[in-house]
């Protein structure tokens, strides 16, 4: 029998804060009777392992008693179900209420497998390897990663379309099958390297003007931010917004500063039933203006960028458009879901890219060991040339094995969700029932000591042993398959770029490592990650760039 347990009171104060409802986690026991946990039941569906009772679903089939899963509810046979509820915003609302701490707590206490409620919303954790790749490989044609129910509300109430984010089943395939061949291509992201030069030399210009006394820049997410801004606007519009001049332009932070306020109202309002929006307007209000504002951003640079292209061919000019926009826009999709695409994979590629900036620049300000060799690697390959091409970053092996560690240590996104809705689908010897949402704990998998050895240790070689081999799905910070991340491709050739890259700048080589060794806050302060939606540092990340 299972007990109902109290709440678990690891959530952090600002957790606690922003969620304001109760996390209830339960072990799954295999075949056995249970009780209530939190809005789902767990009902006996056969014998489990242990087998001595198989249950009132069990079945004999060829004369053998199959291996009794425990159904949870949703689809089984009068037990509670969600109908009237809101749907879970997966990726993001899981991550939140199963921050990483509580996530590693669950899997210290409950094992691989456990289920959590949040208010009335279940979900069933998965933190094993094997686990995560059953799920993922059983997630069907066009996979859920959640409902997101919040962002689509937004767009029906303004009449926008859903982008890749949001959209689901053919909607979706029809958009990430036209993004794919320009993101995902190896050929025509290396295109791409030639314009994120251009933002990385303006980065290290930046870093330069930034430099306090002692080389200390404080807060570095906050110039990583921008500097996620810049490269994923290049990409998309091949012209620059300005976000690394010296004086950034305002609505360039109240983009950014739009998509973390966003963020939090994304909890809130997926947690208030939407009925409550009427009685509590505050947060829904807010989050509708975080959005009418990227909404507004994205379509003044789109149709701005498409005015002047389109002004050049009146004039009998030709048009070489080599950015994504352009390419989305010449599909034949409507102009409104080339406006909700454009909105989306800008918010997308800012926190991702400034995150993983942040923590690679940390670690290596603590490993000088593994700076220097960088350092070397990346000259060797140079052999004297001061721009590297994307083609180059395949003879750096430590460069990527870096930012693979950093990744497994400090995922951005720390889970991952999906609801598998065509069917039901077996987990660990549990049947699932369709619509349930699972989320996947990559975090608790790559910080496993089973898996990883020193976990918690930047050891980027670790992935260059040749006689050392980890689980394909223990450390998955893009997912795996068909709705993985779409980004990917351009956000490593970007992180590859600004850790390595040599450029002219002025009459001077610059490299980050090259041109500075980066060192530890002297004051000492050492930095944990924390789970605010995203993987966020908990405090501010400060540097010394020490000039070579
Ligand atoms: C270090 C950088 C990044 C990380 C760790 C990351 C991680 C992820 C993860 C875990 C997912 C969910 C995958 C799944 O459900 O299986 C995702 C989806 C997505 N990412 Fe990224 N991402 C990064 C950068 C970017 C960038 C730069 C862009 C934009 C160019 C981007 C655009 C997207 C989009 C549009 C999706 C949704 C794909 C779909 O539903 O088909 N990401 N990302």
């Amino acid at each position: 029998m299972i007990r109902a347990r109290p709440p678990l009171h690891d959530l952090s104060e600002k957790d606690a804060a922003a969620s304001s409802q109760s996390i209830r986690p339960e072990r799954l026991p295999p075949g056995q009777v249970d009780g209530e946990v939190g809005g789902g039941r767990l009902c006996r569906a056969g014998g489990g392992q242990g087998g001595q009772d198989p249950g009132p679903h069990a079945r004999t089939v060829g004369g053998q008693l199959r291996l009794g899963p425990v159904r949870l509810d949703g689809g089984c046979h009068g037990c509670t179900s969600y109908s009237g509820l809101r749907k879970p915003a997966g990726i993001f609302l899981s991550l939140h209420w199963a921050s990483k701490r509580r996530r590693l707590e669950g899997v210290r206490r409950y094992g691989p497998m456990w289920k959590a409620s949040f208010g009335p919303i279940l979900t069933v954790h998965v933190a094993d390897p094997t686990l995560i790749e059953q799920v993922l490989r059983q997630e069907g044609l066009h996979p859920m990663r959640s409902d997101l129910s919040s962002w689509k509300d937004y767009r029906k109430l303004r009449g926008h379309h859903y982008g890749l984010l949001t959209s689901e089943g053919e909607e979706w395939q029809s958009v990430r099958s036209l993004l794919g061949k320009h993101m995902l291509r190896p050929k025509a992201v290396e295109a791409y390297d030639k314009t994120l030069n251009s933002v990385v030399g303006d980065l290290i210009a930046k870093l330069h003007l930034r430099r306090c006394s002692q080389g200390l820049i404080t807060d570095i997410a906050s110039e990583f931010y921008r500097f996620g801004l810049e490269g994923i606007s290049s990409v998309l519009f091949e012209s620059r917004i300005g976000c690394l001049d010296e004086v950034v332009p305002e609505e360039t932070e109240r983009f950014i500063q739009s998509i973390n306020t966003m963020f939090v109202m994304t909890l809130l309002t997926m947690a208030m039933p939407s009925w409550l929006h009427q009685l509590f307007p505050k947060p829904w209000n807010i989050f509708c203006q975080c959005w009418d504002y990227m909404f507004d951003f994205a379509k003044g640079h789109i149709d701005q960028r498409l005015t002047a292209e389109a002004e050049k061919v009146a004039r009998g000019e030709k048009v070489e458009g080599r950015y994504l926009t352009y390419f989305l826009s010449q599909t034949g999709l409507p102009m409104k879901t080339v406006y909700s695409n454009v909105t989306e994979l800008l918010l997308a590629g800012v926190d991702t890219i400034s995150s993983t900036m942040s923590w690679s620049l940390y670690e290596l300000s603590r490993h000088p060991e593994v700076q220097a060799s960088l350092r070397d690697e990346v000259l060797s390959v140079l052999g004297g040339r001061s721009m590297p091409v994307a083609a180059d970053v395949a003879r750096m092996p430590l460069l990527k094995a870096t930012v693979k560690e950093v990744l497994r240590l400090y995922p951005v996104i720390p889970a991952n969700a999906r609801v598998i809705t065509e069917r039901d689908i077996q987990v660990g010897g549990y049947l699932i029932p369709k619509n349930t949402l699972i989320t996947l704990c990559h975090f608790a998998t790559s910080r496993d000591p089973a898996v990883f050895p020193n976990p918690d240790e930047f050891q980027p070689h670790r992935w260059l042993k040749r006689d050392q081999t980890y689980h394909p799905y223990a450390s998955v910070p893009f997912g795996v398959g068909k709705r993985s991340c779409i980004g990917r491709r351009i956000a490593e050739l970007e992180l590859y770029l600004a850790l390595a890259r040599v450029s002219w700048l002025g009459l001077f080589k610059t490299l980050i490592l090259m041109e500075f060794d980066v060192k530890p806050d002297p004051e000492g302060i050492s930095v944990k990650p924390m789970t605010r939606t995203l993987l966020v540092p908990e405090n501010v990340i400060n540097l010394q760039f020490i000039e070579r």
